[in-house]
């Protein structure tokens, strides 16, 4: 960097000084704290993403957001070019200058990082990006900062494209680098055809069944809630009755939302005794979490759940009909028989029946550790990796390769037009267009899910009857250093501190079905516990006896 660049950033940085104390982790899924700590972070984001677009010649794209979290924090992301989660490998940067003492620190700091990368200054582009922010009344202002931290990077532009959910700004991203139309009516607009383009190949006798039932919506008083107002209006073959808008004075994520539903298993605020048996959904303070629900009829806080783990078997079940479909009666076609690699992807947290579920479905599933970043990158390697975590984050990815094939495909079938087979063709580029390829969207999910509902003429009901989840618990523990735990197997074993495991899998081993693990969070300064057995006191007596363990082992209690 020259003089000017440096000067150009120090200047601009000594206005978001790092307040004391202060120590930030890009974690899981960005940078999340209270919101009133959080400018000089959001600033220094504004400069990593100024510098990915430089490193790439690409747009990128930076969301202000704490998804699920409380109303007061807030946090920061970075979208890489191709719309999925900054490159694992700039972690490490991100949490350099997200630190940095001092401005001069943070000049030395880039310009040592700038030459490591050889970021070029004087490209063909200079820096582009995107920012977009939820409905946190912290956002505004934290927008400003991310603003100013990009402009510090000579010849940069940013863009507010205003209150987004996390997944529409990531879709804008991909779509501009892709150099397809990338407005947020672009959005609504493909979300909306290729919904309306999959019901519309669904054989007539089902749709007539289900057409009066309605869909009921948490929006979690957040963005999701509001966006699905303005897609609903596009979608003229359903009812959907939107809650917890935001509009009606509700706090963001306050007993509501995804994460409360899933973690809680209750219903939402909003939600009553008379809506029993009707199909309701969850959407996260973000809108990148889906999950469905119905309100028992014996007890109004009760709930059956329909969580990630059951979207994701419901897409895997729907996608696998529709390419065994494609494969009979061939038609002597060369490349008729490719041979699709369908993968399901999941982490430790997925309920044992599901996977059981998929695997007797002849299914491949592989898992990673928790995270998006990690279940996108797996599922990515085949030509379609469904993947999701139990709390409704996922998406279906489609490799070109296999899109390239089935265009191909779906313009050979043409010619016998209305087959079964064509059909099938056209519903999976359907799905493709409808489900988010940049990052788990819980608007294009739940279009997906209806859909596929639709098709099969299935209830609420009938679909949560794939398989019976068994009962399970997640406890939060507070340690002395999250850090101290490292876990190995996609987070199902600790492998430090010692002896911890070993006193795991006793306990484990008294339960019929037991499992157990606990692993640092990635979000939350605290160490979770998931334990899971053949019944509800097992699972929780499971889970107390080893948050206990990991008490002993690292807790408050363990200091002196
Ligand atoms: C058990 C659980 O739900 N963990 C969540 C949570 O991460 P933690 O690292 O567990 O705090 O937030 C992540 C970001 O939203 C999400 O990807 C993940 O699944
Ligand atoms: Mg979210």
């Amino acid at each position: 960097m020259n003089d000017n660049q440096k000067s150009l950033i120090l200047n601009s940085s000594s206005q978001y000084p790092l307040p004391q104390g202060v120590k930030l982790s890009y974690g899981t899924a960005g940078f999340r704290a209270d919101a009133s700590i959080l400018e000089s972070t959001v600033f220094r984001v504004g400069i990593l993403a100024a510098l990915r677009s430089l490193k790439t010649q690409s747009l990128t794209g930076l969301m202000i957001t704490a998804s699920h979290n409380k109303v007061n924090d807030n946090g920061v992301k970075i979208a890489d070019p191709s719309g999925g989660m900054l490159t694992q490998e700039w972690e490490p940067f991100a949490d350099a200058i997200a630190n940095s003492p001092t401005p001069q620190h943070l000049v030395q700091l880039i310009d040592e990082f700038v030459k490591k990368e050889n970021i070029r200054f004087d490209g063909v582009r200079s820096a582009e990006i995107l920012l977009g922010r939820d409905t946190r009344p912290s956002g505004e202002s934290l927008l400003e900062a991310a603003k100013q931290g990009v402009y510090s990077i000579v010849g940069a532009t940013a863009t507010d494209m205003g209150i987004l959910t996390t997944p529409q700004l990531h879709w804008m991203v991909r779509a501009r680098n892709k150099g397809m139309k990338a407005t947020e009516l672009d959005y609504f607009e493909q979300l909306s055809s290729s919904f309306r383009c999959l019901v519309d190949l669904t054989p007539n006798q089902i749709k007539m069944n289900n057409t009066d039932d309605k869909l009921v919506v948490d929006g979690a008083n957040g963005v999701g809630g509001e966006k699905l107002e303005v897609l609903k209006k596009m979608l003229n073959s359903m009812v959907i009755e939107v809650r917890n808008s935001g509009k009606e004075g509700g706090v963001l994520n306050e007993g509501v939302g995804a994460d409360y539903v899933q973690k809680e298993k209750v219903v939402p605020q909003g939600f009553y005794l008379k809506d029993a048996g009707i199909r309701c959904a969850s959407l996260d303070g973000d809108a990148d979490r889906l999950v469905y629900f119905s309100v028992q009829s014996n007890n109004a806080s009760n709930i059956d759940l329909v969580d990630g783990d059951k979207i994701l078997s419901l897409f895997a079940l729907f996608i696998k009909e529709q390419l065994s479909i494609l494969k009979m009666e061939g038609d002597n076609h060369v490349d008729e028989n490719y041979e699709a690699r369908l993968g399901v992807v999941q982490t430790a947290y997925a309920n044992g029946a599901s996977t059981d579920y998929l695997k007797q479905l002849g299914l491949e599933v592989v898992f990673t550790p928790t995270g998006v970043k990690y279940l996108h990158e797996k599922a990515a390697e085949y030509d379609i990796g469904i993947y999701f975590e139990a709390n409704g984050h996922g998406t279906i990815l489609f490799s070109e390769g296999f899109l390239s094939w089935l265009d191909a495909r779906n313009n050979e079938l043409s010619k016998s037009k209305g087959s079964e087979q064509q059909k099938a063709a056209l519903r999976l580029l359907a799905v493709s267009n409808l489900i988010n390829q940049a990052v788990g969207d819980a608007l294009s999910g739940l279009l997906l899910v209806e859909a596929i509902l639709q098709y099969k003429g299935w209830s609420i009901h009938n679909w949560s009857e794939l398989y019976h989840d068994l009962p399970s618990r997640q406890l939060k523990v507070k340690v002395v250093d999250r850090t101290a735990v490292v876990t190995a197997n996609a987070e199902t074993v600790v492998v430090r501190p010692p002896l911890i495991q070993e006193a795991i899998n006793v306990e484990v081993a008294k339960y019929p079905r037991g499992r157990s693990f606990i692993r640092p969070s990635g979000t939350e300064d605290v160490i979770r516990v998931y334990a899971e057995a053949s019944i509800q006191e097992a699972a929780d007596s499971l889970a107390n006896s080893v948050a206990k363990l990991a008490d002993q082992f690292l807790g408050l209690g363990n200091s002196g």
